[in-house]
């Protein structure tokens, strides 16, 4: 079962970066530990296995090939409920970091480290730990289900866009599966075998945006201790994931678009560019309005970025896919927490099938989790799946990417409502820590401080 405190591993040889680590983060989550060599590894998982792991690759005296990081990348990738992993490289090694994303780390970052980077890496993996329940309802494995002709239209879109270099951007509200319709159409390119690298725009620090996704060379600034790379030389070869993109100040809308219109990076401190070969996906939950607001976004970025568009429809305006995603959830964590296989009450699936979903695909997937953790009786009842009986409502619309729909005004009141009170007890529940009521609430961090802002919290 999902804990509510965090464990976040780090294991590194030398005892003082470990211990500022652990400094840091354990102002933020409960349970923060660290070891000084992979060979303490299988007697530490067997106690308990972290969320996450912030991985150093050497650890011997002299050694730089990464072998023994590596080894233990393999090592806790293989378990039944991996955590995520954040490769920490002390050079500026790019083919290591590059290696390390393609065996299945979730993030790199360079020593020494900027704190508010690392704590907005450590934030976002939890958040891909929380979200991915096991290994093969990852978004790296997880398949695009859906057979609605809504959804059909998505998976032509796929298969026609994949073998070309097009930018695509794909629009639709929170939790309806934008990140996977990205991963399949790197899956299906010819790109296929390289990095697929995710960056929360979002949530990147103002300060670090230029370091974080282009790079930078020792001692271009005060804290450049190293020359490290950015999430574009990463990618290098591979499928960039841009997500978040509406969230993005100005200034760094204008940085991406001179890196998009030239194709080439050029790292802070370096006195030449760098080509870029990175096929660009990227993905927003803001509505099309907001999107082509330029006091908002920038049209020529958006000229750029949205080649081809792929709009994800919300899951209430396809809603013969709920019974599968139903099925295909709840048979999952029942093999998870190794539960038997229930049925399902007929008024159940219907209520079930007339729900509005706000949280689309996610809330459907955490609701499956929580009926399967708490059910009592022979079959499933509404109520073990938790949700708001206020949402049950057929003309449901949260007025998100595909503009307000046929809701009467009462219904959009109530779930404002609603919506405002599970964040205001959110935020109680987790004293004020924006990432952790985030994970409480199913959505990205991004997403939650727009909600604040909407709600006016
Ligand atoms: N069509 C689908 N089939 C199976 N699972 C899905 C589907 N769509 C979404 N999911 C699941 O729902 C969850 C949310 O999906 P994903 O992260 O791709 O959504 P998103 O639109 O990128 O969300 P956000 O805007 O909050 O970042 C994931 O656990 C994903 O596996």
């Amino acid at each position: 079962m999902r804990r509510m405190t965090a464990h976040i591993l780090i294991l590194d040889d030398d005892t003082d970066v470990a211990y500022a680590a652990q400094m840091l983060l354990r102002r933020r989550h409960g349970k923060v530990s660290a070891a000084h060599t992979p060979a303490a590894l299988p007697e530490l998982l067997a106690r308990d296995v972290p969320d996450v792991v912030l991985l150093d690759f050497n650890f011997a005296p002299g050694r730089i090939d990464g072998a023994e990081g590596l080894a233990a990348l393999d090592l806790l990738r293989a378990l039944p409920r991996p955590p995520a992993v954040i490769a920490m490289t002390a050079y500026a090694d790019v083919p290591l970091a590059v290696e390390a994303l393609k065996r299945g780390a979730c993030d790199f970052i360079t020593k020494p480290w900027d704190n508010a980077r690392l704590v907005a890496a450590v934030d976002s993996a939890l958040a891909r730990h929380a979200a991915a329940a096991s290994p093969a309802m990852s978004p790296a494995t997880e398949a695009l289900m859906g057979d609605s002709a809504a959804m059909r239209a998505v998976k032509t879109m796929i298969a026609s866009v994949a073998p070309t270099e097009a930018n695509v951007l794909v629009l639709g509200e929170n939790g309806v599966g934008k990140e996977l319709v990205a991963r399949a159409i790197h899956q299906a390119s010819r790109r296929a075998g390289q990095t697929f690298l995710a960056v929360d725009m979002g949530a990147l620090p103002e300060s670090t945006f230029e370091s974080e996704l282009f790079g930078h060379r020792k001692g271009s600034f005060t804290d450049a201790k190293a020359d490290r790379a950015g999430r574009f030389q990463a990618a290098r070869g591979g499928s960039l994931f841009l997500d978040e993109i509406g969230n993005m100040p100005l200034a760094a809308q204008a940085k991406l678009l001179t890196v998009l219109e030239r194709r080439e990076v050029t790292p802070i401190g370096a006195d030449r560019p760098e080509a870029v070969d990175v096929r660009i996906v990227s993905a927003t939950n803001l509505d099309e309005a907001r999107l082509f607001d330029p006091s908002v976004f920038r049209p020529d970025l958006l000229f750029r970025l949205n080649t081809i568009v792929i709009r994800v429809p919300p899951l209430r305006e396809r809603r013969e896919d709920i019974p599968a995603l139903l099925l295909h959830y709840l048979r999952a964590y029942e093999s998870q927490y190794q539960r038997p296989a229930r049925g399902m009450r007929a008024e159940a699936q219907a209520w079930l099938a007339q729900y509005a979903w706000p949280g689309n695909v996610r809330a459907l997937r955490h609701a499956c989790e929580r009926a399967v953790i708490l059910a009592l009786g022979a079959e499933y009842e509404v109520d073990d799946f938790g949700l708001a009986p206020q949402a049950h409502a057929a003309g449901y619309s949260t007025g998100g990417v595909a503009g307000p729909g046929p809701g009467n005004p009462g219904d959009e009141l109530t779930l404002s409502t609603l919506e405002r009170d599970a964040i205001a007890a959110a935020l109680a529940a987790a004293n004020g820590n924006i990432s952790q009521a985030s994970r409480m609430l199913g959505v990205s961090r991004a997403a939650l401080y727009r909600k604040l802002g909407k709600h006016g919290i």
